[in-house]
């Protein structure tokens, strides 16, 4: 008896909740798909698979729909035409979405992100103009050359370790080198131990230089590295159609060359198309802000407390901006005006607005130059097939859904 009378109690509470809160917070909300459990909602269906989730939702109830997953809700926006309210509407919020996301990965105190998250964001983009990066260039490719050194004569693995091992640390010491060249005595020894003392250098440069560095150096390093290494394993999963590529296009003559400049990259530009490519089909799951005032899209109203969600992986397969939008096809990206850091029309893989990613003119540039050194140097023989990506992931880079094994040989 005392199971059933538990059960009847459970339904009793679920029908409640679905009875109070269940219905539309709006008469003019979005269709929302909340699940049968009262809180956590349908954040079991759309955890398992959420690129899929999002995709099939789109099917069933249109262009813009509400999930309810563990207590939130997180409104879709699918139509491009909603991108620009998006991204420019004064009544959605970045630093409000993203701000328990930044306490749970760095460890950044509300207060301390909302007092300086203005200031880095603005120092950050002053320091990552397209003119500061070309100067960047010169010590990335000797920093990329003696990274690369240590990957020996020939060898195998999985693409992204590789690929990892190759970029990360340099990535962050790069970086940490741009950001505090004003400050000689700071980078010096930063230099001197950074080799041995990795760990203790980066606390030391954070304490120093909090508040005006501490999330800046954080913010930067941990966009720049991971992401872009990460999205460069994407990249190389067209590692055999770089190799044919450059052998071809560019006739690689001089295979003792080390050196890549801005100008040999600019005669690259195919090579630019493939990373565009790459970065297109890899695209962020999802970018995010606060509904932080009632927000008119379509016919209906997001009310405030949505988390409103623009999925840059599925906008770029649209195949109104992007026909055959599965394909790798590079040439796509001869009619954007890459030179002017023109973009093709519905590209959102870094975001829009005010907050649109301020680090792209570095990481396109630092990819180019990247995938054109290793190829310099090693010649790959792909052992899988390319991976699909995985739809797991939402937040951050995609993730190639299984092995790939390359080999590499010196040239
Ligand atoms: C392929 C590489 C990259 C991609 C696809 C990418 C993408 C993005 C996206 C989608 C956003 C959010 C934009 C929005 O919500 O509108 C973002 C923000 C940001 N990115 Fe990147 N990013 C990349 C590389 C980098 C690099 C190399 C850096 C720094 C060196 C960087 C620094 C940042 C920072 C600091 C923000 C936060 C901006 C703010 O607080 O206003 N990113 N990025």
């Amino acid at each position: 008896m005392e199971w059933i009378t538990l059960i009847l109690t459970v339904c009793i509470v679920i029908i409640s909740f679905r009875l109070l809160f269940g219905k539309r917070s709006h008469p003019n909300a979005p269709p929302c798909i909340r699940g049968w459990i009262p809180w956590f909602g349908a954040a079991f269906e759309f955890g398992k698979a959420p690129l899929h989730f999002i995709q099939q939702a789109r099917a069933k109830y249109g262009p813009v729909f509400t999930v309810v997953a563990a207590g939130k809700r997180l409104t879709f926006v699918t139509l491009n035409e909603d991108f620009r309210a998006f991204f420019t509407s004064k009544d959605v919020d970045f630093e409000q979405a993203v701000q328990e996301a930044v306490h749970n990965t760095a460890s950044i105190s509300k207060d301390c992100f909302y007092k300086t998250h203005p200031t880095c964001a603005t120092v950050i983009k002053g320091r990552l103009t397209p003119g500061n990066t070309a100067m960047l260039s010169v010590h990335l490719c000797e920093e990329f050359n003696d990274h690369l050194e240590n990957l020996g004569s020939e060898g195998s693995g999985q693409l992204n370790e590789i690929i990892k091992y190759s970029f990360l640390t340099l990535i962050i010491y790069i970086v940490l080198k741009f950001l505090l060249e004003n400050s000689s005595h700071a980078f010096h020894t930063f230099h001197c131990n950074w080799l041995t003392q990795k760990r203790e250098i980066l606390c030391s440069v954070i304490d120093k230089y909090l508040p005006n560095y501490g999330l800046l150096l954080l913010w930067a390093s941990l966009a720049n590295a991971i992401p872009v290494s990460e999205r460069f394993s994407a990249i190389t999963q067209y590692l055999s159609m770089f190799n044919i590529v450059l052998v071809c296009l560019l006739c690689i003559q001089d295979k003792e060359k080390t050196k890549v400049t801005l100008d040999d990259l600019q005669h690259m530009p195919y090579v630019k198309w493939c990373i565009m490519e790459a970065i297109r089909l890899r695209a962020p799951g999802a970018i995010t802000r606060k509904v932080v005032r009632p927000l008119k899209l379509q016919n209906y109203v997001i009310p405030p407390g949505d988390l409103l969600m623009l999925s840059p992986y599925w906008a770029h397969r649209n195949p109104k901006y992007f026909p055959d939008p599965e394909d790798f096809k590079p040439e796509r990206w001869e009619k954007a005006d890459l030179e002017k850091n023109v973009h093709l029309e519905g590209f959102v893989a870094f975001g829009g607005g005010k907050n649109q990613c301020p680090g792209r003119w570095y990481a396109v540039m630092e990819l180019h130059m990247f995938v054109a050194l290793i190829l310099y140097k090693f010649e790959f023989t792909p052992l899988d097939p390319v991976p699909k990506p995985s739809p797991l992931h939402l937040v951050g880079t995609q993730q190639p859904d299984g092995p790939c094994t390359v080999r590499y040989k010196h040239r």
